[in-house]
């Protein structure tokens, strides 16, 4: 059968990236507690292509994603390998979104359930391998401002903590998802009795924090850690008391 993908391009156009992109596939990933946790990642994956060939074998990439067993640091560069190998190409790259469940009690009535956390995996490697590791966590905040100058109340609401790290030793998610709880006002829970959410109510409330304190508390855990040598935070606010959010950003390298 003709091969059209593999025939000879005259146009001498090297492509950095092409590939396969929002592939639904089941994936095992590492679990703090539980060893390990199924879920359903959105997979792109790419590779680069010489200018000199006229396309890229797309069914070798779900090949070589097929023969992944758990997703953890070391299989994902054995990943990039198999399939710079089957695609004869020098760099590969590979992205995974996928929801991870943490299970979670509650303060006062030790209620257990499932908070979901967005979480991703992004690495490509040449002759170098690098790979980032990334969470979103839904946390709490209560505004500072408003508590400071209304007789009562205080406006209060859900706010996002994207925490993108590169590693220079392993980290669970769990512990990236307990920097960004610990920052915020209070924590999430999926399932809050009463006694719980008079607890949340009140430690928020004696706990205000802006966006800028939320992404500063972050950065300083994050900078303490000693297993990080880069990171990216992204905190969002989705105002409870304006029709538009509130964000703060800071991106930084940790050479010591
Ligand atoms: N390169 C390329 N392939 C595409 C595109 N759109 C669809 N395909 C299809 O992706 C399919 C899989 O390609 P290959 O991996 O080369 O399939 P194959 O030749 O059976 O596999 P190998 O024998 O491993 O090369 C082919 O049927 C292509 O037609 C595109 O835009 N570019």
């Amino acid at each position: 059968m003709i091969d059209v993908q593999s025939q000879k391009d005259q146009r001498g156009i090297s492509i950095q990236k092409v590939g396969i992109k929002d592939l639904n596939w089941p994936i095992v990933v590492m679990d703090r507690e539980n060893k390990t946790q199924t879920t359903i990642a959105k997979i792109t994956a790419a590779a680069e292509l010489k200018g000199d060939i006229r396309g890229t074998h797309m069914s070798r990439f779900i090949e070589a994603i097929d023969e992944l067993k758990v997703v953890g640091p070391k299989e994902i560069e054995k990943l990039l390998d198999r399939i710079k190998e089957k695609l004869l190409s020098d760099r590969a790259y590979i992205r995974f979104d996928f929801p991870y469940f943490i299970n979670k009690r509650t303060p006062v009535t030790g209620t257990l359930s499932p908070l979901k956390v967005d979480c991703y995996f992004e690495a490509e490697k040449d002759q170098k391998f690098d790979l980032k590791v990334g969470v979103v966590v839904p946390v709490h905040t209560l505004c500072p401002c408003s508590k400071e100058i209304s007789e009562y109340g205080a406006h209060n609401q859900r706010a996002y903590v994207t925490i993108e790290v590169r590693m220079k030793k392993f980290m669970w998610i769990e512990e990236l998802v307990e920097i960004a709880e610990a920052s915020a006002s209070c924590p999430l829970y999926s399932i809050l009795k009463r006694p719980d959410e008079k607890w949340v109510t009140e430690r928020a409330y004696q706990n205000p924090r802006f966006v800028e304190d939320l992404l500063r508390e972050v950065v300083l855990k994050i900078k303490e850690d000693g297993r990080i040598k880069w990171y990216k935070v992204f905190v969002e606010s989705i105002e409870s008391i304006h029709n538009h959010n509130a964000f703060a950003y800071i991106e930084g390298e940790i050479t010591k």
